[in-house]
């Protein structure tokens, strides 16, 4: 019985619903007709696997397990897999869509997937994680394919769960074929970038939404929410262009220090100790909320969904959210801060480099070629800029935020595809 599950958090915006509420403004704005409207609303597949496996104690514990396609217009759907204790069919549904729009934003050739597994991946060992991992990935053998449905890291996965399932499916498919996932190792075809990839666009999103606000980033103040993949490199990245970042966060509470926290020993303290902040002391550590009320010119949420909620929005002090995270944002808190001139660059465009720069290791898997880190950065950086300013020109085009501009580039492109293709 030592497996029980947290009880659900209360209150919490159905984070489908969310992305529904979006997805009908810019529906709307386009004049979008209901047919396609129903085809775009509708996930295409949705897989739920019990996963049995045998622990370290010789007990077998099953786990539950989730992919949803949410569509494949663009082509072969592409998305995260994520290991967490609070993964279910709404929140993959809703992270499954986020993807179909994130591709078609910065206009790559993909559809958009999404999977998870409920569990706790703090709790288990490095060979309860791979026997789960490779059931996970026995168990989907038919849905996965570098043609079909192509996995990635997302929160509690990495390049070594990535490494796990590119294995299983080889060994399925009885030859080694490394493009059926994205973020691998890089002896395993891994593309160089692709770690720092997320954060890295978030730091270019975030500065061209800067120059767009008149902010200085040499004269900018940061607050960074999560320290893991996105979080982390947001805020080395964005420190090394002249931003304080002055607060960061983790599970242990938030960490702040008013001159600048030095991101570098941050990281290096964070890596030494278990990847937590736990005991950090080159900042004061104030309650993890309070992170996100601070008196900071941008803020980050790289941590998890729903955390800007219509309770809190009217106490952000930040005049721009850039969001690392999928979802940060409840679809409730949207008019708040519109109200207080808030400006929010949405998931869909703010962390679309990490998807870009699977797109490339992709590429680069079916070349048989490896592209230089310079490459990579270089042309991940065009297209993170040249979206940005597409989503931009639409938002003042249509008179909204630039959350419904990037939902209008998205379902412009998915719809105007799917009249080309049709017969779905
Ligand atoms: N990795 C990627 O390429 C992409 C990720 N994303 C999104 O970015 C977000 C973060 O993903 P990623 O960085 O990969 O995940 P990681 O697992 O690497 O990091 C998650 C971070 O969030 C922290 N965190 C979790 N809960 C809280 C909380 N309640 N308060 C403060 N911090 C918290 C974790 O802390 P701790 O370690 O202590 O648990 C950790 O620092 C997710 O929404 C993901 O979907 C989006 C696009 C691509
Ligand atoms: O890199 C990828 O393919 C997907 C990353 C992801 O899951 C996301 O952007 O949310």
């Amino acid at each position: 019985m030592g497996y029980i599950e947290p009880a659900p958090i209360k209150d919490k915006e159905n984070p489908f619903e969310s992305m529904m509420s979006r997805f009908n403004v810019a529906a709307q704005a386009l004049g979008l007709e209901d047919e396609i409207y129903n085809v775009l609303k509708s996930p295409y597949k949705q897989v739920i696997v019990s996963l049995p496996v045998t622990m370290d104690d010789g007990s077998i514990r099953v786990f539950e397990g989730y992919r949803v396609i949410h569509s494949n217009i663009l082509g072969p759907s592409k998305g995260g897999v994520r290991f967490d204790m609070g993964v279910n069919l709404d929140e993959v549904k809703a992270l499954a869509a986020w993807m179909t729009w994130k591709c078609a934003v910065v206009d790559i050739p993909y559809g958009g997937a999404k999977g998870g597994i409920k569990c706790n991946p703090r709790e288990m060992s490095a060979g309860e994680i791979e026997r789960l991992t490779r059931t996970y990935t026995q168990t989907l053998i038919e849905i996965f394919g570098p043609d079909r449905d192509i996995p990635a890291p997302d929160m509690g996965t990495g390049p070594r769960e990535m490494a796990w399932m590119m294995d299983e499916y080889s060994k399925s498919q009885g030859m080694t074929v490394n493009a059926v996932v994205t973020g691998k190792p890089l002896v395993l075809g891994g593309s160089l970038g692709r770690t720092e990839a997320t954060g890295r666009g978030v730091m270019i999103a975030a500065l061209s939404a800067m120059e767009k606000r008149k902010i200085n980033p040499f004269n900018a103040k940061c607050a960074i929410q999560g320290f893991g993949n996105v979080g982390s490199w947001a805020a080395k990245l964005l420190n090394e262009r002249g931003v304080k970042v002055v607060a960061i966060s983790d599970i242990s509470g938030a960490y702040f220090n008013d001159n600048g926290i030095d991101i570098n020993e941050a990281i290096a303290y964070r890596d030494a100790n278990k990847n937590s902040l736990e005991g950090y002391k080159g900042a004061e550590k104030i309650p993890g909320d309070e992170l996100l009320f601070l008196d900071v010119d941008v803020l980050i949420p790289a941590a998890m969904e729903d955390v800007i909620t219509k309770d809190n929005a009217g106490k952000i002090k930040a005049k721009l959210i850039v969001e690392g995270a999928n979802g940060p944002t409840s679809a409730k808190a949207d008019a708040i801060l519109k109200e207080n001139d808030v400006w929010a660059v949405p998931d869909i465009l703010a962390n679309a480099g990490g998807v870009t720069v699977s797109y490339f290791e992709w590429v680069q898997n079916r070349l048989g070629y490896k592209w230089t880190r310079e490459r990579v950065n270089r042309r991940s950086d065009r297209i993170m800029k040249t979206s940005f300013n597409h989503v931009y020109e639409v938002s003042q085009q249509y008179d909204v935020s630039l959350r419904i501009a990037a939902y209008i580039v998205a379902i412009d492109k998915v719809s105007n595809t799917y009249k080309y293709r049709g017969g779905f």
